[in-house]
């Protein structure tokens, strides 16, 4: 077999040790370990000139990191505008968030002609190519047009909605004649397969969408979370808390994540459950992220302001109940934290996936292992079903779970974390790229569109 070609927006810095939060970039490098391949994408630099960018290329344990930069109408169109200002609220079911523009879907289908013209020269006869997400719909079909006759697979993170909601956006119909050049598309659920199927079968194109849930590597995460518990930065949160329960939240800060439903979940807990008051400490990292798509700065806003007034009605001299952090937190020390943490918060109100459920199973210890609460419109849910599931939107049901976790006996939390495990050891990074890569490579191939 060939060299596996990765293509995604956002690459991973592979030599940097805190890198921007997201799972796309964690869940495909704890993947491609080892192998022989290449991961092409943005730079996450700005150009300076006009004109086609020559792609810089870093080679680190075997893997070739190729990026682009894009200038600043490129990055602001199609990453910003079209990527995570359209499609992203629209694939999250937020159709009233959707900021359409004619514009930047130009921008957007020249991107991904330029990431097309750029790719092709670095290919070889053999290849195999596997793109990745939203912001490259279209680059399957761009890749055909020039004469790429390799197989291709498509793996969308994000979730799917039904077609009468991905109807919203003006030319959905052409964005999934372009997904017919994939030989494989794979996506985080059966219900998101069954979604993107049934827009196919309603527009007379091929079913082309299988379920691949992205996993971890747990082995690798539990070293680390054994590891972090003795990190300074470990050391010094457990001080802090001075015996209090920990609750944990850990999302970028994006609206799909539940965070002002969460904050007053647990604001309902401590109004409703007096017990808690003192004993209990919420950290929630939220790092800083698209902070140029204006949805983003008023979300941040927001919390700005739920945070000064939960801690503000209901702090002491001595106990703040809300501890909020908008920085990144490198993901070693997170596991850390992760295995420290009674309860980990995670209430998206849609999700991909979320993969730091996952990360949060497979950091505890068996012998006391904590409780995670679980949002049933997370990805992970269907897998991680011991989890304790709530529906996001009811801040009194927040608080019966954490309610409920915070008293959990021993003998319950082993029980429903043993199941729990086992599911997270069960499909992981590796498996999940191994899988759909076998099953790309007996896909049906499709032959090349000749260049018009
Ligand atoms: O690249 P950014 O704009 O900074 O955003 C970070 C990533 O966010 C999204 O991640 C998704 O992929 C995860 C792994 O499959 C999944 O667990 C999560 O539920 C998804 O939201 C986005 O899809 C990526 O493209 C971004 O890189
Ligand atoms: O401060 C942070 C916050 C998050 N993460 C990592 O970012 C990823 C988030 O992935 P997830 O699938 O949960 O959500 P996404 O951000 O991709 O929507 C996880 O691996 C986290 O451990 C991190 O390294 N530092």
């Amino acid at each position: 077999m060939g060299r596996l070609i990765i293509v995604s927006n956002r690459v991973p810095s592979p030599r940097e040790r805190t890198q921007p939060a997201g799972g796309l970039a964690v869940g495909l490098r704890d993947a491609v370990r080892g192998g022989s391949s290449m991961w092409f994408g943005w730079s996450g630099n700005q150009a300076e000139g006009e004109g086609d960018p020559e792609p810089s290329f870093d080679t680190v344990d075997g893997v070739t990191y190729a990026t682009i930069d894009l200038t600043e109408s490129q990055h602001e169109g199609f990453y910003q505008n079209f990527s995570n200002g359209i499609l992203w609220p629209l694939f999250h079911y937020r159709v009233g968030l959707m900021n359409y523009s004619r514009r930047d879907w130009q921008i957007y289908l020249e991107v991904n002609a330029l990431f097309a013209r750029t790719l092709v020269p670095l290919l070889k006869p053999d290849d195999v190519v596997w793109v990745h997400d939203y912001h490259l719909f279209p680059l399957g079909q761009a890749l055909r047009d020039l004469g790429v006759t390799t197989r291709i697979g498509f793996f969308l993170h994000i979730p799917v909605p039904p077609w009468s909601l991905v109807r919203s956006l003006p030319g959905a119909e052409l964005l999934l004649e372009d997904l017919q050049a994939y030989d494989l598309i794979g996506v985080q659920t059966d219900e998101d397969a069954d979604n993107l199927n049934q827009s196919f079968r309603v527009n007379g194109l091929t079913e082309r969408a299988r379920a691949f849930p992205i996993g971890i590597d747990p082995h690798e995460f539990r070293a680390q979370a054994e590891a972090g518990v003795g990190s300074d930065e470990a050391e010094r949160l457990r001080a802090s808390l001075r015996g209090a329960a920990l609750v944990l939240g850990v999302d970028r800060l994006d609206y799909s994540k539940g965070l002002p439903e969460r904050f007053r979940g647990y604001e309902a807990l401590i109004a409703r459950y007096p017990e808690h008051r003192g004993k209990v400490t919420f950290l929630q990292v939220a790092p800083v992220s698209r902070g140029d798509v204006e949805e983003y700065r008023l979300l941040r806003r927001q919390l700005d302001e739920l945070t000064g007034r939960i801690n503000g009605a209901y702090a002491e001299f001595d106990w703040t109940p809300i501890r909020y952090i908008t920085r990144p937190i490198a993901r070693d020390i997170l596991a850390g934290f992760y295995r420290m943490a009674d309860v980990a918060l995670i209430t998206p109100l849609r999700d991909g996936m979320n993969l730091v459920a996952k990360e949060y199973i497979a950091a505890q210890d068996g012998e006391s292992p904590g409780v995670l609460v679980l949002s049933h419109f997370a990805g992970a849910a269907p897998e991680l079903d011991e989890a304790v599931l709530v529906n996001p939107y009811d801040a009194d049901e927040i608080a019966d779970a954490l309610h409920q976790a915070l008293t959990m006996g021993l003998d319950e939390r082993k029980a429903r974390w043993r199941k729990l495990d086992a599911e997270v050891r069960r499909t992981t990074a590796g498996s999940w790229a191994r899988d759909f890569l076998q099953a790309l490579d007996e896909a049906q191939a499709t032959p090349a569109t000749p260049a018009a």
